[in-house]
């Protein structure tokens, strides 16, 4: 089914079809593969799905389609488990979870995949350099990714081990398609291997001494008796998918990148290893392992099973797939943009909507990484300054698709500024001169109290952007949105002074009031649309606001709406949601540090609330 493709536009939803849509026995595949125009833009998706073999395009066109509403499949890499995770790991993790968060907002069911990948030579290797079993140490690592998604507040909905015996049965299952359609064959490899990213390599994108420019070690030759994946077959249908598809890989510059890859020439790949007894048997062949890529890519269809017991692919891809979204590094982006779809359609399967490969988080420039071992800690960052400080810095800090470098002094500057002084201390006055002068009640609704004011207007303007910033994957830049309400609340309260308006009583009491109200309507604002990025923050704001965690819960985007804070409300005793951190980088490593940061110049105007 190489070669040839079609592509036709139907009710707004792209269908790609391979030139043939039979098996050498006959058999029917599913293999028009859907596309959406933009994968993330309605609420309720609609996907068509056709066969497009001659009978069932005579019935497609005597009106039989079958209409799905599909939920939103998000993936993070499936995380190599040789060493525990570190912020790289946790990044990309927190990103997808904002993602989720936010499409749960929109009321979509999010079935929201993560989980660990386990086998293969590194892990052997980093399995008995701590005296371990290969499944003891998966077991180790993949408990600490496990405990620090529960760290960083990661809602995950599948967590898949590539260990569990349902995997093992899919990928056994999807290799014997891919033989059976003709696109699997035996064949003797050489060439230079990298051990760390598992894959051979081309001379040409090596550097010195054949060193991978991802991991700086020398690449080994490898000479190996192999069974093949006939990628090079794919090389039309991947053009074309690129070509028609312009929202399959992103941001759009790395849409580029994927092109020049394919164009230059698709070889086929090894998927199986003779040297490695760490991985699933090759059906029909216990001599060889599956390669642990083509493995471990299975995880984000194995990890929709339902039925544990009796698992089974077709079963698995009913209950989501394709994915909508896999959210990647871009150092894995070939595998996803180039290897995945191949294999796919190789066996008859949609491919997915999206594949974003974001920037590396960098330390001295170099990828933060396992191999290199120059990593952050994530849960040491957690135990000094919350899970919400550590979200909301790499994702408002690192614009999404960019490499950022971490330093420590921005960390603190930027959390103080933005959730300790422009949210928190906002909150916390505004709540303190309502419990001196309302005792804490309010007594206008917020839609009145804002009536005639400008500041209403800008608060909706804002909370429109994040949810576009939201939308397409600019999650700085809704963050960034989110913050702005913040400011205009501050200088709002400057402008109004509500406390010397409490001095003066009468009618300008009642103004005072008003203006309290619609702060606090903001503030109440400003907590769903964080939601995705700070959850616990946002909880502590509505809680704050008197709220349950049921209500906060029960919250949807459409409760940004302007209106939500009703009259005889009652707040909680102020107490601060975000405490200040203090700054204890000594100076020399202050300016080490600074020197790591691209300046981007985006510390808030200092705070010029006055108290009362
Ligand atoms: N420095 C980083 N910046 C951003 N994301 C990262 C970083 N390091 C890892 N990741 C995330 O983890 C994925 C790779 O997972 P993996 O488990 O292979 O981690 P790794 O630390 O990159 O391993 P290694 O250093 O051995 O290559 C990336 O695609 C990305 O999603
Ligand atoms: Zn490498």
């Amino acid at each position: 089914m190489a070669g040839r493709v079609l592509f036709s536009l139907q009710n707004g939803v792209w269908l790609f079809s391979p030139l043939s849509s039979m098996n050498s026995k006959g058999k029917h595949l599913r293999n028009r593969l859907h596309f959406h125009r933009s994968p993330f833009s309605s609420p309720s998706s609609k996907s068509v799905m056709f066969c497009s073999c001659r009978s069932h395009l005579q019935s497609q066109s005597g009106g039989e389609e079958s209409i799905t509403i599909e939920p939103f499949v998000l993936t993070t890499p499936l995380y190599y488990v040789n060493a525990p995770p570190h912020m790289g790991s946790a990044y990309t993790t927190i990103a997808a979870d904002a993602i989720a968060r936010f499409q749960r907002l929109l009321g979509k069911k999010v079935i929201f995949v993560t989980g660990t990948d386990e086998h293969g030579e590194k892990i052997a290797t980093a399995a008995t350099a701590c005296g371990a079993s290969p499944s003891e140490h998966c077991d180790t690592i993949s408990h600490a990714y496990k405990m620090l998604w529960k760290d960083l507040d990661v809602s995950y909905d599948k967590f898949i081990r590539t260990t569990d015996p349902s995997h093992e049965a899919i990928v056994k299952e999807f290799y014997s398609r891919v033989l059976g359609n003709g696109d699997i064959y035996r064949a003797d490899y050489e060439g230079l291997y990298c051990i760390n990213c598992e894959e051979y390599k081309d001379e040409k994108e090596l550097l010195d001494n054949n060193c991978c420019p991802i991991h700086l070690k020398p690449c080994v030759q490898r000479k190996e008796d192999n069974y093949f994946f006939a990628l090079s077959k794919y090389q039309k249908s991947l053009e074309e998918v690129l070509a028609h598809n312009p929202d399959f890989v992103q941001p759009s510059f790395r849409l580029n990148e994927v092109q020049s890859w394919v164009r230059s020439g698709l070889r086929d790949f090894s998927i199986s290893r003779a040297s490695v007894d760490w991985g699933i048997p090759v059906p029909n062949d216990n001599k060889q392992t599956i390669y642990v890529w083509f493995d471990a890519l299975l995880g984000y269809i194995s990890a929709l099973s339902e039925n544990k017991e009796k698992p089974t692919l077709q079963g698995a891809v009913s209950s989501g797939w394709p994915a909508s979204l896999h959210l990647i590094g871009k150092d894995i982006l070939r595998f996803h943009a180039v290897y995945w779809p191949a294999m796919l359609m190789s066996a008859g399967l949609s491919i997915p909507r999206t594949v974003f490969g974001h920037g590396f988080l960098t330390k001295d420039g170099m990828k933060m990484g396992k191999s290199l071992g120059n990593t952050l800690d994530p849960k040491d960052l957690v135990n000094r300054f919350g899970s919400d400080a550590v979200r909301y810095f790499f994702l408002r800090e690192v614009e999404f698709g960019s490499d950022g470098d971490y330093s420590e002094d921005r960390f603190i500057n930027i959390v103080n500024a933005h959730l300790a002084n422009t949210i928190g201390n906002l909150l916390n006055r505004t709540l303190g001169l309502l419990k001196k002068n309302c005792q804490s009640t309010l007594a206008v609704d917020s839609t009145i109290a804002a009536e005639g004011n400008a500041f209403k207007g800008t608060v909706e303007k804002l909370v429109e952007k994040a949810r576009i910033h939201y939308e397409s994957l600019s999650l700085s830049s809704a963050c960034e949105a989110v913050l702005e309400i913040g400011n205009a609340g501050n200088l709002y309260m400057d402008d109004h002074a509500p406390w010397s308006l409490f001095k003066k009583g009468g009618a300008a009491s009642e103004a005072a009031v008003k203006d309290l109200v619609t702060i606090l309507e903001a503030m109440r604002i400003i907590a769903i649309a964080l939601s995705p990025i700070a959850p616990s923050l946002s909880l502590r704001i509505y809680a704050q606001l008197g709220y349950s965690k049921d209500q906060f819960d029960a919250t949807t985007w459409s409760d940004t709406k302007w209106g939500g804070l009703k009259q005889g409300q009652v707040m909680a005793q102020p107490k601060p949601v975000f405490a200040r951190i203090e700054n204890l980088v000594e100076g020399d490593n202050r300016e080490a540090s600074e020197r790591l940061v691209k300046d981007k110049s985006r510390v808030p105007q200092t705070q010029r609330f006055a108290e009362a």
